[in-house]
């Protein structure tokens, strides 16, 4: 069963390789020249063999703070982006240089949260993404930190890396990291854990095993990976949680291997623009649904009507985007609003045919029509 599904590997053809900072580092003592030099090795061989690899690479901050000659991670975020500015710089010359050993041609990009809430900015950032897959160059992405403020921000680069595979429906997003894949507890608190060798990539179960916090160069932990595995299914790819100190680790994933944590789709891929609204980290505003609206939003697919909404909060305007929650607590669905937060408070629990003798006017019979909905819940 396994080795079946492991040989989907074998026959992906656009893969998004994330590297975290602790790896890139070497544990935050400097880049890891020779390490690098592995990756980038056997980056060209999968080329080689026709697989188009996009590189997320963070370690700006810990290569930054390394040169600075800064003793600790600092707290201020104008300090953290200094040094991010700093580490930037080694890090593009170091893949750089390697790829340039096989003639093969980099490309920095640096995006924030900004540019893909964006519809119009998403939609460049893909095309110039796919632009560069085709003109064979290796395009290495990062957050950029030097300007992102916590509004902006993906905040970890398991996110970014899960955000770009959705951008150019990549088939396997392979995570790389300082363990050897996703264990049933943190293998640095527990030495009897024991390494998950595959899943469903959205099981909260796979949450459930994951300690709170990262090690002390990283910034999501293992948490932000599996819940990047449930973004990144939504276009489809699977993920690959391993280490990436593990001898020709790429290679051996593509060979189907069985090594670091699998973790597979377990829907059908969701729409293009469906995509593009989910991947929307910040909502302006909250609206509580009610259980039967919970029902048709998820098991119907329709659009959200004032008369399911028990509660509003925020300060939201029109075509802003806002979650909706269940009953329980937990958001069922995020979606772009046809009405601002007061009038959406004045129509809620009213049935459509209402909005005119309450607001004097009508915009929409919905609150949020379904092709501008997206149902987030697993
Ligand atoms: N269940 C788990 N399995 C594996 N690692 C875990 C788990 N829970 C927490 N972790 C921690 O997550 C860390 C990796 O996350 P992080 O430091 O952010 O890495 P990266 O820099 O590669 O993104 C591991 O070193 C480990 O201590
Ligand atoms: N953009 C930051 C990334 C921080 C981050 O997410 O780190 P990690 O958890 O190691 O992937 C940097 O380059 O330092």
């Amino acid at each position: 069963m396994e080795t079946r599904e492991r040989d989907r590997l074998e026959r992906s053809g656009r893969w998004v390789v994330k590297v975290g900072s602790a790896l890139v580092t070497n544990d935050g003592r400097g880049l890891d020249r020779q390490r690098i030099a592995s990756w980038v090795e056997q980056i060209v061989r999968l080329r080689q063999a026709g697989v188009e690899v996009l590189l997320v690479s963070s370690g700006a901050v810990a290569e930054g703070i390394k040169r600075l000659g800064w003793l600790r991670r600092p707290h201020a975020l104008h300090q953290l982006q200094a040094a991010a500015a700093v580490g930037q710089m080694g890090l593009v010359q170091a893949y750089e240089s390697e790829f340039q050993c096989y003639g093969i041609h980099t490309a920095q990009v640096l995006l924030t949260h900004d540019d893909l809430s964006n519809r119009k900015r998403y939609l460049n950032a893909r095309s110039t993404l796919k632009s560069l897959l085709d003109l064979g160059v290796v395009p290495v992405v990062n957050e950029n930190d030097t300007v992102a403020t916590d509004e902006i921000r993906f905040g970890d680069n398991d996110t970014l890396a899960a955000l770009v595979a959705n951008l150019v429906e990549a088939d396997l997003l392979a995570i790389l990291t300082d363990q050897a894949g996703l264990f049933d507890s943190d293998p640095r608190s527990n030495p009897d854990a024991r390494l998950i060798s595959r899943g469903l990539a959205g099981d909260p179960a796979l949450e459930a095993m994951c300690s709170a916090g990262a090690g002390a160069l990283g910034s999501g932990g293992m948490l932000t990976k599996v819940r990047a595995a449930a973004r990144a299914a939504r276009s489809g790819a699977a993920t690959v949680i391993a280490s990436g100190r593990e001898e020709a680790v790429l290679e051996r994933l593509r060979q189907s291997e069985a090594i670091g944590t699998l973790l597979l789709p377990s829907r059908e891929p969701v729409a293009a623009r469906k995509q593009w609204l989910a991947s929307h980290l910040q909502v302006a505003g909250k609206v509580w649904i009610d259980a039967g609206a919970v029902k048709v939003l998820r098991e119907a697919g329709s659009s959200l009507l004032p008369v399911g909404v028990t509660r509003v909060e925020g300060n939201f305007s029109r075509g802003e985007m806002i979650a909706c929650i269940g009953p329980d607590g937990r958001e069922v669905a995020r979606g772009l609003t046809n009405y601002s937060a007061q009038e959406a408070d004045a129509i809620k629990g009213h049935a459509s045919s209402r909005i005119e003798h309450l607001l004097s006017y009508v915009d929409e019979p919905e609150l949020v029509h379904r092709d501008n909905l997206v149902i987030t819940l697993p």
